[in-house]
């Protein structure tokens, strides 16, 4: 490289949330340097369509257009939320880096300081996620929960008093008519709304999706100039126990062949020498759920998803796919 410095052009979602995480990572690539950083907001479908996002084509619409951004060279990286990464391989991408991951619980953001078991009989809580939902009614049978959708700002916006909340009066016609909504807490910390958080959910309660509160960092396979520049910075910023956790989630998520709209909530981590799994498949009327936990020696990729597979299995031995219709997509 001698003293020449390439540009590097990062591509991200435009959200709000997008823009701040793919800043926060473009930052730490950049602390090992070598290369100039650009980072292009890549519209999707997701952000242009409105209406539910089942209807929309599944969670894959957020991460299809930001990958032909890389393959066709309109971007050399994609900064992804994991979670809405679909789990088949695509030819010609690599999952360049997985940085350390952040919170990966779902976090209630109530009016008035409420905790789940604080909320009135019969409150309303938004959520446009099958997972959370049946969770939700699985822990509080009397909950009526809402379909809700936009991004995060705008779903809390639906619960009144929240916390940096713009003024009600500053946006007419919305109206703050929800008791709570449920968002991943990682997403709140990213874009500063942490505050709005009455109860961080645990895992006995509410599973999280797979690969939630991590990112993806996906570049082109074959791209030997671009591994020239970055893959220093690629390697300094990944994180090995949260790649073997993702592993594993997703895994079995797609074992499971589970649709983005499957109740099925899993989280992985290393403890010592051991990897845990577990998860959760839970009816959408939240009655019925069928919880199981594995755990493995084997600490490489391979031993991350062999655990995500047979746990899968033993999940659809168990009759997880009588539960729920584990391909929904809508
Ligand atoms: N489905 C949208 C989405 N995708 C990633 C996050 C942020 C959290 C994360 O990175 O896992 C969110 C918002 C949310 O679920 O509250």
């Amino acid at each position: 490289m001698a003293q020449t410095v390439a540009s590097v052009k990062i591509g991200t979602r435009g959200s709000k949330l997008a823009l701040s995480q793919t800043g926060q990572i473009t930052e730490q690539l950049s602390a090992v340097g070598g290369f100039d950083a650009e980072i292009i907001p890549i519209k999707t479908d997701g952000d242009v369509l409105t209406g539910p996002l089942s209807q929309m084509g599944g969670t894959g619409v957020f991460a299809a257009e930001l990958r032909s951004a890389v393959l066709d060279g309109r971007v050399d990286v994609a900064v992804h939320s994991l979670k809405d990464l679909p789990t088949a391989a695509v030819p010609g991408l690599a999952l360049a880096a997985v940085p350390v991951r952040a919170d990966a619980r779902d976090a209630l953001c109530a009016r008035d300081g409420l905790k789940l078991s604080e909320l009135p009989l019969g409150a309303t809580v938004g959520t446009g996620s099958p997972r959370r939902a049946a969770q939700l009614l699985a822990a509080r049978a009397d909950l009526l929960i809402v379909d809700i959708r936009g991004n995060v700002e705008t779903r809390l916006g639906r619960v009144p008093g929240l916390p940096g909340n713009p003024e009600a009066a500053v946006v007419p016609g919305k109206v703050a008519d929800l008791d709570a909504v449920v968002l991943a807490a990682a997403g709140l910390g990213r874009i500063g709304r942490l505050e709005a958080v009455t109860e961080f959910l645990e895992a006995d309660v509410m599973l999280p999706a797979p690969g939630q509160g991590a990112l993806a960092l996906e570049c082109r396979a074959s791209d030997t100039d671009l591994s020239a520049v970055l893959g220093q910075s690629l390697a300094a910023i990944d994180d090995t126990d949260t790649r073997l956790a993702i592993t594993a989630e997703r895994a079995l998520l797609a074992r499971l062949e589970a649709g983005c709209a499957a109740p099925v909530g899993a989280l992985a981590h290393r403890k010592g020498s051991m990897l845990y799994l577990e998860t959760v498949v839970v009816s959408l009327d939240g009655r019925r759920s069928l919880r199981l936990k594995k755990a493995t020696d084997g600490l490489s990729v391979v031993g991350a998803t062999l655990l995500g597979i047979e746990l899968a299995e033993e999940l659809l031995a168990g009759g997880a796919a009588d539960l729920a219709d584990l391909g929904a997509k809508a």
